[in-house]
Parts: structure tokens; sequence; C-alpha cells
């Protein structure tokens, strides 16, 4: 297995006595789209600012492409793109004027500028001022100055924040085209899962400071199937309750006549209904719930209050 691109240990930060993060043991392999997120205030923004050295850890250190940040700052510096929050763009020069800027500064050749531009898809737009590019052609021109020099990895912060539908799709495109077609590891803060679940191959949740999953996105699928339930209401709940219990099933919760179990599927509904009857329980009513990966995600930042963990990579980290 290659090392990962991005690693942190137990990363800490904190703004005066306002504790940030606590201890984040982040992994992002090489080749992913690393969907790091977590709702307003989580601390995504301080994190990305860490990784780039613009803040200096309380504790904790931080390695890019295996080496670490600190004693290999330059080199590393020079093969990464990132931008962080909205782009910062001259508004009266248009978007290729823009990467002019940029160009000049890194002293790179002139044809990058089309190519970067062919890359966002700003071509038919690249003369007009900036003030009248829309927010996602701003945030695909943001793109392109963080692709000016080439980089390995690309850090973006919040891509899709006020993008509206179409907006959302064409950078979705674009992520994934610069992963697969440019090979590019792609690390993206989010505070909504749905817009970035198609996109992603990997997710990280950050809460309060801590990693609650780390891991492929279908192992956080794996995780809501299994959070699915069927709810079951029956005539004798004692009994419901022995024969479920004594077949192996889990039973979240059982009040007046109904009864909440966890199930893989859907289809267990009618071995279970099946086993009931047959045990002498009246069945009269169920129904499946399969909890979606948005409420996975929420269930794992709801407002509770929760042990710090040491995070394990690639794996679901306790609440
Ligand atoms: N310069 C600062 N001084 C003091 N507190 C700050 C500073 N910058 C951020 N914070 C606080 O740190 C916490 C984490 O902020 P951060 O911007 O990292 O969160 P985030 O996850 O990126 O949120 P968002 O999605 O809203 O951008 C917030 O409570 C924020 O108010």
């Amino acid at each position: 297995m290659t090392a990962p691109l991005i690693s942190t240990h137990q990363l800490t930060y904190h703004y005066g006595s306002l504790q940030i993060l606590q201890g984040l043991n982040l992994e992002v392999p090489k080749g992913s789209i690393y969907g790091f997120l977590g709702p307003n205030g989580a601390g995504k923004t301080t994190t990305i600012r860490l990784l780039l050295g613009l803040l200096k850890p309380a504790a904790g250190t931080v390695e890019l492409f295996g080496q670490a940040f600190v004693r290999h700052r330059v080199p590393i510096l020079q093969r990464v793109g990132a931008m962080i929050e909205t782009p910062s763009l001259y508004r009266h020069l248009s978007g290729k004027d823009n990467l002019e800027v940029a160009r000049r500064m890194l002293g790179l050749e002139k044809k990058r500028i089309n190519q970067v531009l062919e890359i966002v898809r700003l071509q038919q737009d690249a003369h007009r001022p900036v003030k009248h590019y829309s927010l996602g052609m701003c945030q695909r021109l943001g793109i392109a100055l963080a692709l000016l020099s080439d980089p390995e990895l690309l850090i973006l912060d919040e891509p899709t924040n006020g993008l509206d539908p179409s907006g959302i799709r064409e950078m979705r495109e674009l992520l994934k085209e610069l992963n697969q077609e440019h090979g590019k590891t792609i690390f993206l803060s989010s505070h909504l899962l749905s817009e970035i679940e198609k996109t992603v191959t990997h997710v990280g949740i950050l809460d309060k400071g801590l990693l609650r999953f780390q891991g492929r996105v279908e192992q956080l699928q794996q995780t809501a199937l299994s959070a699915s339930t069927l709810e079951v209401e029956v005539d004798n709940l004692l009994l419901a309750r022995e024969l479920l219990l004594a077949n192996g099933y889990q039973i979240i919760s059982s009040k007046k006549q109904r009864l909440r179990v966890a199930v893989q599927e859907k289809e267990e509904a009618a071995h279970l209904n099946q086993l009931l009857v047959l045990g002498g329980v009246s069945v009269s009513g169920l129904s499946y719930a399969a909890q979606s990966l948005e409420e996975v995600f929420l269930s794992l930042t709801e407002p509770q209050v929760a042990e710090p963990v040491n995070s394990l990579s690639f794996s679901i980290l306790p609440a």
C-alpha cells in the first residue's frame, strides 16, 4: 500500500482558550478525492490552514507526500495547489488576465494559461471581466489558479459552497476529471454531504475537533445499511422480543406494542414476519426505514457531548 499523501498525527489547535482540533489523525490516500465533512464551525478551514502551514499546530504533526511539513515546507508547497474559501480575484480584470498575473509570479510558460482554461472550461469567457462571472465561474477560475503550477495535490475549501444545482454538477464533473484524467489527489471540505457524496472516494467526518469517521464512501454506505430498521407492531411484546432475540436479531427499542429491529436489507421483513407468526405472535404492522447517508452523517455530528477518541484510519470511530 502506498503512503498517504496527507497524514496528520494528533494534530491539535486552539484559538486562545477555544479548543478547535483535539488530536486529529487524517489519512488521505494518493489518488483519492477525499471529502472532509463537518458542520459549520467544526474546524475544517482551520485544518486546511494547518495543512498549508498558514497556522502553526499547538501539538501534533503534518506530513505531506510522506515528508514532515516543518522540515520540507518549500518543496512540499511546490507540489500543492489550494483554494481557501472564495478565491481572491481581481474583479476588474478578465479571467485570463487574473491567470496571467499569477503565471508571471510563478514564472511559468505562457501556454499553461490556455491549458488550465480548457481544463476548467472557461475558454469562452476568458476575456470577460471577472465581475461579470457567476459564482460557479469564479470557483472554476479559482481552481484554474490552483492548477497553474500543475500540482499533484489540490486542497479546496468548500468548492461547492453557494453553488446552484447545475454549478454543483459542473464542479463534480470537473473534480472527477481532474482526479481521473489528470491524476490529481483532491482534498476538499464541505458542510453538506449531499453536495459531495457523488464526487468523493473517501470521507472524513469532523465534529467538535474530533474525527468521527474516516474511510471509503462505501464503508459509510455500509454503515447506513446496517443502520436500517424494521418497525413491527405486535400483540405480545414479551413473546416477540424473546423470539427475535433467540434468532439473533438486534432490538433497538421496544415500547407499547412496537419493536424496532436492526436489519441489513428490506427482504428480511418477510422472514421476521414468518418467525413471529409461527411463534404465536400476531403482527399487525411492519414497516421498513432505511437510513440515508445524510442521516448517518447527522447522527455522527449531532449536538451531543462525546469522549475524545484517537482516530483509526479507515474505520468507524465511536462517538
Ligand atoms: N481567527 C480566529 N480567531 C478565533 N476563533 C476563530 C478564528 N477563526 C475561526 N475561529 C473559530 O474556530 C472554529 C472553527 O472555525 P473553522 O473556520 O475552522 O470551521 P469550519 O469547519 O471551516 O466552518 P465553516 O464551514 O463555517 O467555514 C469556529 O468556532 C470559529 O468561530
